[in-house]
């Protein structure tokens, strides 16, 4: 056969072998759509997230014991809500404070194991407001828990402790027209430290990891490097509230969690009418100086987030943080109607669903579920939006009847904390 022939057939046969492997390849991501296809993901898994493995291959198996530090102001109800829904699905139990301390461990006393109710012992997770105290978390805790904590930049934080904390602190009660300019412009003539409920006008971050939130890091240096030290040791991540979606790539990525599960409702915002659209410079920075142990420990961990971020590969974790946004985009209008909104809890007619609110003067917001929501999705969606009063009942009851003999009687509280803030939604208090 002449050459040019054999050339010709030789082309032939190679055409007619790709054109099987293309209809093998064909065929194999038919199936694998199929497949994924049937499972309720929120994620296109077909397209899986290359970003780098850190040092795990074979994957690691995801990580069920995890101690989240719920500071005040912080974003820290999402992410609580996000731990409870993976306890949940995962079957895990969650540790819940005995009634006597209402649905946060007898916060803003130190934490005892003993806030912790029997029927919620031993647990993987813990999520629930408390001041740090790393000898009782570790007694309570199994070994190889994940302890993880979110700070917020302290001008920001300290607007919302002041619009939220307002009629119960009396540092801020103190302030004529409930003006935060007024107190940061002479914070001293207002706070008395030590009287009832001081730490929410006073480094509130710093009192919530355990410190003391009366040092001043300009009078002691060493003290802010201490606890920094300190929450180090402890603290496998600290998430920041301003870069919530990037801190949740690292959380998932430190616990081998899929993305599915850091999906999130933001929780426990208040409305725009109830907030300063901005701080005003001079603002910002009064609030800095007065909460100047909170601005050291934010400046310090805003920067180990954004190197641990530089580590994983900023790339990489922005990619997944854009994933993570598409695809709750898609979850909220699932759940909550074509243009999910937040709105105050008076508009909300689920009860369950009822954000808890501070005061008259201040709305939290939640969401709905659309009229007639019923169906196999609505069980997820109610949950998602949970507000942590409802939610942290819920799994209390839950928790009670599975552990049924195994729960210890109730110790009674020699010394009960002073009663936490509590109030009914405003939707329910009839007025
Ligand atoms: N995803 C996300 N990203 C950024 N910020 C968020 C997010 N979720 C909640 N928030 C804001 O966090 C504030 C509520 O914080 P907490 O839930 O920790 O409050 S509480 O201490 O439990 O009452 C509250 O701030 P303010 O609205 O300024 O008060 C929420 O709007």
């Amino acid at each position: 056969m002449p050459p040019i022939l054999q050339h010709l057939q030789q082309a032939s046969k190679m055409m007619s072998r790709r054109k099987i492997l293309l209809l093998v390849l064909g065929c194999s991501t038919l199936s694998l759509l199929i497949h994924q296809g049937a499972q309720l993901s929120w994620y296109p898994k077909l397209f899986p997230l290359s970003c780098p493995p850190l040092r795990d291959s074979p994957p690691r198996p995801k990580h069920m014991t995890v101690a989240f530090l719920k500071t005040h102001k912080t974003a820290g109800t999402t992410v609580q809500n996000i731990l409870f829904r993976f306890a949940e699905r995962h079957n895990l139990t969650v540790a819940l404070p005995h009634p006597s301390c209402e649905h946060q461990f007898c916060y803003p006393r130190n934490f005892s194991a003993h806030f912790v109710h029997p029927a919620t012992r031993p647990p993987h997770v813990l999520a629930s407001h408390l001041r740090f105290d790393r000898a009782e978390l570790e007694r309570l805790m199994p070994p190889g828990t994940v302890y993880v904590t979110i700070l917020r930049e302290p001008a920001a934080m300290f607007e919302s402790l002041f619009s939220y904390y307002n009629q119960y602190c009396p540092a801020f009660r103190r302030v004529p027209n409930a003006s935060l300019e007024a107190f940061l412009r002479a914070p001293e003539a207002y706070y008395r430290a030590g009287e009832h409920f001081a730490m929410f006008a006073h480094n509130t971050l710093a009192y919530d990891l355990g410190g003391d939130n009366e040092r001043s890091p300009r009078d002691d240096a060493a003290y802010l490097a201490g606890l920094i030290r300190q929450v180090e040791e402890v603290f496998s991540l600290v998430m920041i509230a301003e870069y919530f979606d990037e801190s949740l790539v690292l959380l998932r990525r430190l616990l081998a969690w899929d993305l599915d599960d850091v999906l999130y409702a933001k929780l426990n915002a208040r409305a725009a009418s109830s907030r300063l659209a901005a701080i005003p410079a001079a603002l910002a920075r009064a609030a800095r100086t007065w909460n100047a142990l909170d601005a050291g420990l934010y400046d310090h961990f805003n920067a180990t987030f954004w190197r641990r971020v530089a580590s994983a590969g900023r790339a990489c974790v922005e990619r997944e943080a854009r994933e993570l946004r598409e695809a709750r985009e898609r979850l909220l209008r699932r759940c909550f109607g074509a243009e999910p909104v937040l709105r105050p809890a008076a508009q909300i007619r689920t009860k369950q669903l009822q954000p808890w609110q501070p005061s008259r003067k201040v709305d939290i917001m939640g969401y709905d579920l659309p009229s007639g929501g019923a169906g196999p999705a609505t069980e997820t969606c109610l949950k998602l939006a949970m507000p942590e009063v409802q939610y942290s009942s819920y799994l209390l009851r839950k928790q009670k009847r599975r552990g049924g003999v195994r729960a210890r009687p109730e110790p009674v509280l020699d010394n009960p904390p002073p009663r936490p803030i509590r109030a009914l939604p405003r939707g329910l208090q009839g007025h």
